[in-house]
């Protein structure tokens, strides 16, 4: 039985008993408006390994929540204690009970990792997960939502990764959640199977699922997600709106200026008293060389043509320019410390600003 089929139960698949968390009844009054996921100082060691280190997190009814974070910050772990696949310490609550004892019928899930129970099609697969409930959807129309309709009579072994994944995730929805864990669903899939993933998660949320969404892809969690937690080392260090947390962790939109080699310093003086002297009148424009030219900081689309004038007045010709605003993949490389650097086209440990434990 792998964590699908454990959520659908309520099993403890890792033979752990319930948390002691729990209350009496297991359940706090709930409304249609509570939070559907609530943790707070949640916290989980593996010996020394603090997987979570007091995380605390809230997903409303309908949303679609992202969780980013490096490899090992914590993702799956909290995945599994909040679909009471795991034991762990702190308030635990989704639709307002113990996550152990929530109705499983109200629950998908798409574990990291998936093996199917036997030798199944796909077809056999989905109706296996739907077996499990009370109630289930027609096998043919989860499979088709997921792009499977055509290949609905293959073994699942025989599938490419990327089918797996699509049937992987066929077998979470086979049951309508009302609350859908989705543990990096698009890993393996190619370009149009992602957007077909991306699609559905659309659709299921505009009807009202809410989403919890692991996910490595930060152009996947910028589109998808109202809000997204931003997890490092087992702890919440940025939690808001996509927009929100670009605008106060993105840095700012940058032209880049190719040139036909390495700008000097005395280029990035030149064009930086330009923009000075210029319309823009920037007070001290960022402009920094690059391996390939010039990168000017700040500049927003308005004043393109400013920056160009000012090469043309510093005398710097230039092969072409890129200009490029700030994205949810910038936040996470400077909040996790992995800020790219184009001087030396390699990652690199820079201290993060979202240093906040
Ligand atoms: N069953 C386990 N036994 C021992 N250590 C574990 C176990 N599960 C997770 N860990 C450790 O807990 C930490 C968090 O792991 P987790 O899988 O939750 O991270 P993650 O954010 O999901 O990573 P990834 O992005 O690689 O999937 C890691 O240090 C991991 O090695």
């Amino acid at each position: 039985m792998n964590e699908t089929a454990a959520a659908s139960a309520s099993a403890a698949e890792d033979g752990e008993t319930d948390r002691g968390t729990t209350d009496a009844a297991g359940v706090d009054a709930a409304t249609d408006s509570s939070p559907v996921v609530v943790g707070e100082g949640v916290r989980k060691s593996y010996g020394e390994v603090a997987a979570l280190d007091g995380v605390d997190v809230r997903v409303e009814p309908g949303e679609v929540f992202g969780l980013i974070g490096p490899n090992g910050a914590g993702k799956t772990t909290l995945v599994r204690a909040l679909t009471g696949t795991t034991e762990a310490e702190g308030k635990l609550r989704v639709f307002g009970a113990s996550p152990r004892e929530v109705d499983p019928q109200r629950i998908g899930l798409l574990p990291q990792s998936f093996d199917p129970p036997e030798r199944l099609t796909a077809s056999e697969l989905v109706d296996y997960y739907g077996g499990l409930y009370d109630a289930a959807r027609d096998t043919e129309p989860v499979l088709r939502d997921v792009g499977m309709a055509d290949d609905a009579d293959a073994w699942y072994e025989t599938l490419s990764g990327g089918q797996q994944r699509r049937t992987c995730v066929a077998t979470a929805i086979v049951n309508d959640p009302d609350l859908l864990f989705l543990d990096e669903p698009t890993t393996g899939i190619d370009p149009a199977g992602r957007r077909s993933i991306h699609r559905l998660i659309e659709r299921l949320a505009g009807d009202g699922t809410t989403v919890f969404l692991t996910s490595h892809a930060m152009d996947e969690v910028e589109r998808l997600a109202d809000r997204v937690a931003l997890l490092r080392d087992g702890a919440v260090v940025a939690v808001g709106a996509p927009d929100e947390l670009i605008a106060e962790h993105g840095g700012e939109p940058s032209l880049e200026v190719a040139l036909d080699g390495p700008a000097d310093e005395a280029d990035a003086e030149s064009v930086r008293d330009a923009l000075s002297d210029g319309a823009a009148g920037a007070s001290s424009p960022a402009v920094e060389s690059t391996r390939e030219g010039l990168r000017i900081g700040g500049v927003r689309p308005e004043e393109i043509g400013d920056a160009v004038d000012a090469l043309e007045a510093a005398g710097v010709a230039f092969e072409s320019l890129a200009w490029s605003e700030p994205s949810l993949e910038d936040v996470y490389l400077r909040l996790t410390g992995e800020e790219y650097s184009p001087r030396s086209g390699e990652f690199g440990e820079t201290a993060p600003d979202g240093g906040d434990r």
